[in-house]
Formats: structure tokens, C-alpha cells, sequence
């Protein structure tokens, strides 16, 4: 049976979300608060439609791409990757990264290490708080952006800009806005995103030949990038079945590297149920995101996930978020388009598509489609031409 992605048809416009001119939550997610909180505040309860419920969801297998083979040089074993790369890409746009040769001390460093900043007092957090339209920096549950469904989870996002010459988180963010105790944190997330940028523009070559385009589109395409590094901190929940980590979405990026600590929560939506995508030791959780969704003609999928959270324990996971140059302008290569295969977006550059999710649009499960409506009827302000 073939497994496949739901492309969602996009939320008519009535149903438009809460981002637009209400009142944002007053409610404060003080985590060492709410973790032991049984009454749930009204602002993080899901609908019945969306909330978790009490079930446990059944394992989805991921297909398993061994990075190894694929920079072995046998053709053979080149050409199965590419083959099962596309494969998965075409189905659900999820995949696992083994033998990826990033150093597991960083990895469990950078989980680890979370906890200095997480389990600090909310009022000190705050100074790295996030400001409206600004995608980095601290926020918690977004109380100030979202006045319903809010996420029970705390993050910390960071830029992590690589260009020809060097590359670098704006990795004194962490000595500059936290101080000089929090300097060795910028160094540990600066070695993370040097390893994750590597990884990532390998995969992109993966893609291409996957695609049967030239190898090297893609990750010239995306070798100077303007990526983000997010940190999801998901504290314990008192009912944790009526609540979500992070709500039913795809991603807006390009490409999605997920490191998770020993803790599940997270869940695709595949062939019409929510299955769990478990925790691999030493295995990166790989999706694609709706700009390269729109990068390849809409050939691989940027698919629905969510994260559940647990009334025991806290969750951690980092997502790289690979986003092209600012001036990129997101097109898919001719040879994804003919008459059998017409353009199924517009052109954008992704800093459109990312003040999109900021200011206009809550990112779910139709953000392209709705962007893409955005778009033309913005399109002297986002014109590619600018
Ligand atoms: C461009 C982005 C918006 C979100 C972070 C990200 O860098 C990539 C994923 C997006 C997000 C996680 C998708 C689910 C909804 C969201 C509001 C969240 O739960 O964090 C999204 C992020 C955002 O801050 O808008
Ligand atoms: O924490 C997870 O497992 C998933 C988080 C996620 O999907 C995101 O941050 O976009
Ligand atoms: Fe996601």
C-alpha cells in the first residue's frame, strides 16, 4: 500500500486564523509553573479535531538513508539511495540520515546543554525574548503572538548565516544577549550549524540526483544560505492529551534536520493517521519544507508533523532549518517543467515567504497555498524582480 502525504486543499479564507489583529494570549507559559498545573489553561487547549487524545499513535518506519553508501562512489549503492531518497521525497517528504558523520559528543552536547538556558528563570530568558516579525531569539509559546492553540513548548532560535567566505551564527547573540557566562554556548551551536550546513548541502546534492537534475543545482542553490537553528524545549504537561508541543504544520523551509534527545513526540501524517516517528540513536530526522516543495514543482512533499508532549518527562529536540540567500528566487529547474508538469507556484524569494509566517499567516498545513494567494495579490511589494 502505498504510503502516502496528504496534500491538504487550502483553508478557505474565512476560516482565516487568529494571527490577524486580535489581542494576543495574556497568559504566561512559566514552564516550572504549568508543568505541574492540572488545570490547563483555556489558551492551550486543542480542539477535538486536533488534540492529541489519550491513544498512542503507531510507529511510522522511516525510510533509512545511509549517507555512507551514498559517498561510497559505488554506483550501485549511489543509485539505490537516490532511488530510495526519491522515493520517500515523493511519498511523505520524510526521512532518516544514518552515518551521517556528524560527532555524536556535539550532538549530545547540544541537547544537553539546553538545559542552561531552559531551566534559567523565565525573567532572565527573557532578555533574549522575541520580538513581533523577528524569527529568532527566545519565545515561549508565542503568548504574545497567538491568542488560541497555543504550543506548550518554550524555543530559542538563532540565524545561522553561511556565506562564501565564512560562516556564522550570529553566534555572539548568545555572549551579547545573555552575557559572557553563555559565550561557550554561541561556540557549541556554531560547531552544531557548521555540521549541520555540511550535512545539509550534501543532502541537497542527494535530492538533485534523486530528481535526476544536475547534482550540484541544489546545493549551489543553497551553498550561501540564510538558515535557522531552533531549539524546542517541551516541558512536562498534567494532560498532556489535551495539549500539543507543537501544532499540525509543514515546514515553510527548504529542509529540516531534526536531532530529538531519548524522548518520542514526534508524529507524521501519513496515509490518513497520525503514526510516531520515534527517536533513532545516532539518526537525524530529515523532512522537506514547503520552499523546496515549490523548489521541485511540488514533485517532493513538504508533509503535516506535530509533536505530542508527556506528563513525565521534558522533551528536547533541534531543528536545522535550511533557507536559501535572502536574493534566491525559489524557481524549480526547466528540466521539472513541461506541459504534463505546469508550475504549480509562483516565483518567491523565501524572506516573502518567511514574513508570510511572521506577520500574516500561522504556519499549518496550507501555508504555500496560501502564500501563493498572498503573493499575487502583494506581488508589486514581493515582486522576485525586486
Ligand atoms: C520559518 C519558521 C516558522 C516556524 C519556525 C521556522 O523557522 C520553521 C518552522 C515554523 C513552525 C515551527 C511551524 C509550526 C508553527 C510555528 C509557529 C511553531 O510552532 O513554532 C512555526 C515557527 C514560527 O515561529 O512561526
Ligand atoms: O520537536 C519536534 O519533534 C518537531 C518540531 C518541529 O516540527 C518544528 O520545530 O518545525
Ligand atoms: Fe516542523
Amino acid at each position: 500500500m502505498a504510503i502516502e502525504c496528504m496534500i491538504p486543499t487550502p483553508t478557505p479564507n474565512h476560516e482565516r486564523q487568529e494571527i490577524e489583529n486580535k489581542p494576543a494570549a495574556a497568559v504566561v507559559f512559566d514552564s516550572p509553573v504549568l508543568r505541574h498545573e492540572s488545570n490547563i489553561p483555556t489558551e492551550f487547549l486543542w480542539p477535538d479535531h486536533e488534540k492529541p487524545g489519550p491513544y498512542a499513535a503507531r510507529e511510522f518506519q522511516v525510510p533509512v538513508i545511509d549517507m555512507a553508501a551514498f559517498r561510497s562512489g559505488d554506483p550501485v549503492a549511489v543509485a539505490e539511495t537516490c532511488k530510495l531518497v526519491d522515493e520517500a521525497c515523493k511519498k511523505h517528504g520524510f526521512f532518516l540520515v544514518v552515518n551521517h558523520g556528524v560527532d555524536t559528543e556535539l550532538l549530545s552536547d547540544g541537547v544537553r546543554e539546553m538545559d542552561r538556558y531552559f531551566e534559567l528563570p523565565l525573567s532572565f530568558k527573557e532578555k533574549a525574548l522575541r520580538k513581533l516579525g523577528e524569527h529568532c531569539g527566545y519565545a515561549s509559546s508565542f503568548t504574545g503572538r497567538f491568542n488560541a492553540k497555543l504550543p506548550w513548548k518554550e524555543t530559542l532560535s538563532f540565524r545561522f548565516s553561511a556565506e562564501k567566505e565564512c560562516s556564522h551564527v550570529v553566534g555572539e547573540y548568545f555572549e551579547k544577549t545573555l552575557g559572557q557566562e553563555f559565550a561557550d554556548l554561541g561556540e557549541l551551536y556554531q560547531k552544531y550549524c557548521n555540521a549541520m550546513n555540511t550535512l545539509a548541502l550534501e543532502i541537497t546534492e542527494l535530492l538533485g540526483m534523486g530528481l535526476g537534475v544536475d547534482r550540484k543545482h541544489f546545493s549551489e542553490f543553497y551553498q550561501e544560505n540564510d538558515s535557522v537553528l531552533r531549539l524546542n524545549y517541551y516541558p512536562p504537561c498534567q494532560k498532556p492529551e489535551l495539549t500539543l508541543g507543537t501544532g499540525p504544520h509543514c515546514d515553510p523551509t527548504s529542509l529540516t534536520i531534526l536531532h530529538q534527545d531519548s524522548v518520542s513526540g514526534l508524529q507524521v501524517f501519513v496515509d490518513n493517521e497520525w503514526r510516531a516517528v520515534n527517536p533513532t540513536p545516532n539518526a537525524f530526522v530529515v523532512n522537506i519544507g514547503d520552499t523546496f516543495m515549490a523548489l521541485s514543482n511540488g514533485l517532493y512533499k513538504s508533509c503535516m508533523h506535530r509533536a505530542v508532549v508527556n506528563n513525565e518527562i521534558p522533551r528536547k529536540s533541534i531543528a536545522f532549518f535550511l533557507c536559501p540567500h535572502k536574493d534566491k528566487v525559489v524557481t524549480p529547474p526547466p528540466e521539472l517543467v513541461d506541459a504534463t508538469h505546469p508550475k504549480l507556484y509562483p516565483d518567491f524569494k523565501w524572506p516573502a515567504l518567511l514574513e508570510y509566517t511572521q506577520l500574516h499567516y500561522r504556519s499549518d498545513t496550507d501555508t504555500l497555498l496560501n502564500f501563493a494567494t498572498w503573493l499575487q495579490q502583494n506581488q508589486t511589494l514581493h515582486a522576485t524582480q525586486a
